[in-house]
């Protein structure tokens, strides 16, 4: 199930997939779905919701004694682990936020930049395989931060038509002001073009299945988006000294998120490949999501022997993974060759299950490749830059004559002119001035 290729196999078939047709029929599933959303708003809402969610709707949001309700179901270990949870994870983001800033000069310049919350968010909290509580802490503590005014959440229902309560509760602690019963392409066309009941946001973040992330990347432009946070990947750097229980345990863990999920170990040591392989084979057999796991492992599951580190790292840098774990012996004196990765886990007592939850940096990460132009989400994900730029007179005419020639030269007169009646004005009051004393 888990197979053992060589470095040249898997650049092989990793050109193999970039050739592939799969997002074709992805993409004309997705762009059905935006297209019908657009037109027929809540009710393609509530059709798409039965079509994929198995549920007919009576409203698409959650109501007050819904969120009192779900408070009662959860236990108070779960409570004081979203507290714990919330606590690092504002910690580390606090540490994100920018100040606006501004620099005076000598001669009566002022410049600076001006950061703005952006208004409306939408955060899509994946609801089809599992529920994800940690993901609406991950999303929601940033953009509070940063002081976005209104977060609306969509989520795709349960069968029986309810959020599940864990999602509620982690909704209610991070604090948001609406949550949307809506899931996959369609929830994300609803929160980027709006409907009767979905209020229209101005950037859309959050992970999701492979719909969802196709979904974002269609609208953007209409909308801004985080980031591509599609299907879980963890890629593992092992040498000898790798715990292969371990190894094996951490790759378990991202397949059981989804049949397209990503699980790979690249190692210098062919007995480790051996031993990871046969422990994969153990601990399969007690998880609960084996049936998710092992199509997962058959998909995107690979054990890949290289010569030595540098090979290792050639590959993940061409991999890009969204969670990468070094389990190699001092770990921190080969991070810099890492040049393409969401997020860093060094050693054998840093899983990656322990960023999903709580040691507080971000879990929506990059996936697909896309570590190579993009970074996790954080405060600087909600909130735009404006420049601000004020000149004094003499600091104006000082400067004239260049600009003057720099828009001459591109051939724009009337951007020359802006510049030339005041300098005109000067001259003209410096002749004034002169022949009048
Ligand atoms: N990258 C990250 O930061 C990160 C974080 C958490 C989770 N994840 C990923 O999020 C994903 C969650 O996926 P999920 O499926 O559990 O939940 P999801 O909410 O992302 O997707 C469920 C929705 O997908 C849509 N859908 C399902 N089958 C469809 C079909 N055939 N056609 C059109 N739409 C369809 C439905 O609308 C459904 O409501 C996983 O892949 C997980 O690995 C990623
Ligand atoms: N591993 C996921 C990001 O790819 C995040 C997550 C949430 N809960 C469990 N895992
Ligand atoms: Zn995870």
């Amino acid at each position: 199930m888990m197979r053992v290729i060589t470095r040249d196999h898997y650049l092989g078939e990793r050109l193999m997939q970039q050739v592939g047709f799969a997002d074709k029929e992805l993409d004309q599933s997705v762009l059905e779905i935006i297209s019908q959303v657009r037109q027929n708003g809540d009710d393609a809402l509530y059709d798409y919701t039965e079509k994929f969610d198995g549920v007919r709707l009576d409203t698409l949001t959650v109501t007050e004694k819904e969120l009192r309700e779900a408070s009662k179901l959860v236990n108070q270990d779960f409570i004081l682990a979203l507290d714990h949870a919330k606590e690092n994870i504002t910690r580390f983001h606090e540490a994100q936020k920018e100040q606006s800033w501004s620099i005076y000069h000598d001669d009566g310049r002022l410049l600076g930049q001006q950061i703005t919350p952006i208004e409306k968010v939408g955060v899509y909290v994946p609801g089809g395989k599992a529920a994800y509580p940690s993901t609406v802490l991950m999303n929601v503590i940033p953009a509070r931060l940063a002081g976005v005014k209104q977060i609306s959440i969509a989520t795709p229902p349960q069968a029986d038509g309810k959020i599940n309560p864990h999602v509620l509760a982690a909704a209610h602690a991070a604090g948001v002001d609406m949550i949307y019963k809506i899931g996959g392409a369609q929830a994300i066309a609803a929160l980027a073009y709006g409907t009767k009941s979905i209020g229209k946001v101005g950037k859309i973040v959050g992970p999701g299945n492979a719909y969802v992330a196709r979904a974002k990347k269609w609208v953007f432009g209409d909308v801004a988006i985080d980031m591509v946070a599609g299907p879980s990947e963890i890629c593992i750097v092992a040498d000898e000294t790798a715990n292969p229980r371990y190894a094996a345990a951490d790759l378990l863990s991202q397949a059981e998120h989804d049949e397209q999920a990503s699980s790979i170990c690249i190692t210098t040591s062919e007995s480790l490949a051996r031993a990871i392989k046969e422990e994969i084979e153990v601990q399969l057999g007690k998880l609960d999501r084996r049936e998710i796991i092992k199509k997962s492992l058959a998909n995107n599951g690979r054990i890949i022997i290289v010569g030595d580190l540098n090979e290792a790292f050639e590959l993940v840098n061409v991999m890009a993974p969204e969670h990468l774990q070094l389990m190699i012996q001092n770990p921190a004196d080969s991070m810099h060759m890492v040049k393409n990765a969401g997020a860093i886990f060094l050693g054998n007592y840093s899983p990656e299950p322990l960023g999903d939850y709580a040691a507080g940096p971000n879990h929506t990460l990059p996936t697909s490749g896309t570590a190579i132009f993009s970074s996790p989400l954080g405060v600087y994900d909600f909130v735009k830059k404006t420049s601000i730029i004020q000149y004094g007179k003499n600091a104006l005419l000082s400067a004239s004559d260049s600009i003057i020639t720099l828009a001459n030269a591109e051939g724009l007169t009337a951007h020359a002119n802006s510049i030339q009646i005041r300098k005109d004005e000067q001259d003209a009051a410096t002749v004034y001035h002169t022949k009048n004393n």
